[in-house]
Parts: structure tokens; C-alpha cells; sequence
């Protein structure tokens, strides 16, 4: 079975004295359970901070966005090698914020995913459509280009290691949550695309979350759906009590 993992994406929110309180207090009260992994994608000025808060910990620290180089004249931006050696496990890549704001492309977001994985950090692939989108029926054919262009050139060892965000861009923020059957649907067709690209067990082994206004309220179901392994999390992360009833809904 293929365990749940929860992150919480703060986006562009808190300072670092909040930031490490709720560290401090959420490190200690992680399930104990191989069921699901917890992470926090938090802003890079707190990652070293955070990272040294959770050694030894079940609490994971992401990074929510990276440059694809190792370094250079790339002012403003921060490195693969920079987030291994403070001891990041994992990195958002192409979260629609990202895709929206910052010119984020599905080609970089394949570079950036080659460059994780050369330096050891998982990807969390974030893909999804806009409301537009889904209403002209463009939903199912989007998701697969955004995942095939994601995954490419990638060994298969390297594609079941990814993890794949399906974060339908009108329900992120909005309240508006896609129904867990909608979600479902969406999740199924990825693991589809990924056995296509690859084999019946790698699909069975990627973890495929979903993301867009996850709240402890309607966690539950999303998580019972078939091909729905864990959640990314935006609004719902940012309270303590929020976030750990999240990463105990992953580990019933
Ligand atoms: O990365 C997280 C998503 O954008 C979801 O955000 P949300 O839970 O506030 O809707």
C-alpha cells in the first residue's frame, strides 16, 4: 500500500519566529507511523533553520520553488546544491503560482525535476487546469501533456520517486474544493499516463496527491479515494491544529 504524505505549502506567509514555533510544536506530535510522511514547504529564509529544528525528527522541510543550475550569474534565485546541503528533502516545482506569476514553463519545470533528482531532492510536481480549462473539456488532455512533458527523460526509478501534485488552479485558495470524486478522476488519469510512460509498477508505486482548499474537514474523503496518496496543502497548513489533524487523517 502506498503511504500518505501531507504537505503543508506556506507559500509567501509567515516570519521566522512563527515559523519555528509551529516547527517546534508539530516535530513533536508527528504520528510515529510508516503510513504517512509529513513535510512543510516553507519560504527559503527559514529553511536552514527549520532543517536544524527537525533532525532526527519525522517532520521533512521543501523548498517551494529552485533554480535548474547548479550556480551562477542568476541573481535572486537559489540552487539544488544550496537546498541538499542545507539539508532539504524536497522541492515544489511548477506550482501554478509559479506557472502564473513567474513564467514557470512545463520545459522548466522538466529541467528543474532532472535537476532534484541529480542532487537527491524529491519533486513534488505540481500540474492543473483553470477553470476555462475544465469547462471546455480540456481537463483530461492538459494533465497528461503537463505530466509527460514533467517526467521526461527521466529513468523510471526516477518517475516513481516523484511525487505529482494535481492541484486544480480554480479550487486552490478559493474554498472551492474539486468533489474527491472530480479529484479522483483527475488522479486515475495520471496514474494512467504514468503506467503509459512506463510500467504497471511504477504507477502503482508514484505518489499522486491533490491539492485546493484541504481542510481537516473534508481530508477524509479525499484521502479514501483510490488514487488520491496525501495532500498539498496551501491555506489549511498554516495552523498547528489544522496541519496535524491533516497528517493524522494520513495515517488512519
Ligand atoms: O500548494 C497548495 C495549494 O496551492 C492549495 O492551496 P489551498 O489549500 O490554500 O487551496
Amino acid at each position: 500500500m502506498r503511504k500518505k504524505v501531507i504537505a503543508g505549502n506556506w507559500k509567501m506567509n509567515k516570519v521566522l519566529s512563527e515559523a519555528n514555533r509551529f516547527v517546534d510544536e508539530v516535530k513533536e506530535k508527528v504520528p510515529n507511523s510508516e503510513q504517512v510522511e509529513a513535510i512543510v514547504c516553507a519560504p527559503f529564509p527559514f529553511l536552514a533553520s527549520l532543517v536544524e529544528k527537525t533532525k532526527g525528527s519525522k517532520l521533512k522541510i521543501a523548498a517551494q520553488n529552485m533554480h535548474f543550475e547548479n550556480d551562477g550569474a542568476f541573481t535572486g534565485e537559489v540552487s539544488p546544491v544550496m537546498l541538499k546541503d542545507l539539508g532539504v528533502t524536497h522541492v515544489v516545482l511548477g506550482h501554478s503560482e509559479r506557472r502564473e506569476y513567474f513564467a514557470e514553463t512545463d520545459e522548466t519545470v522538466n529541467q528543474k525535476t532532472h535537476a532534484a533528482f541529480q542532487h537527491g531532492l524529491t519533486p513534488i510536481v505540481c500540474v492543473g487546469e483553470t477553470l476555462e480549462q475544465r469547462e471546455a473539456n480540456e481537463t483530461m488532455g492538459l494533465i497528461e501533456t503537463q505530466v509527460q512533458k514533467a517526467l521526461q527523460g527521466l529513468s523510471e526509478e526516477q518517475v516513481a520517486n516523484t511525487i505529482i501534485a494535481y492541484e486544480p488552479i480554480w479550487a486552490i485558495g478559493t474554498g472551492k474544493t474539486a468533489t474527491s470524486e472530480q479529484a479522483n478522476e483527475v488522479c486515475t488519469h495520471i496514474r494512467n499516463v504514468v503506467r503509459e510512460l512506463t510500467s504497471e509498477a511504477t504507477a502503482e508505486q508514484v505518489i499522486i496527491q491533490y491539492g485546493g482548499s484541504v481542510k481537516p474537514a473534508n481530508v477524509d474523503e479525499l484521502l479514501a479515494q483510490s488514487d488520491i496518496d496525501g495532500a498539498l496543502v496551501g491555506g489549511a497548513s498554516l495552523e498547528v491544529d489544522s496541519f496535524l489533524q491533516l497528517v493524522e487523517a494520513g495515517a488512519k
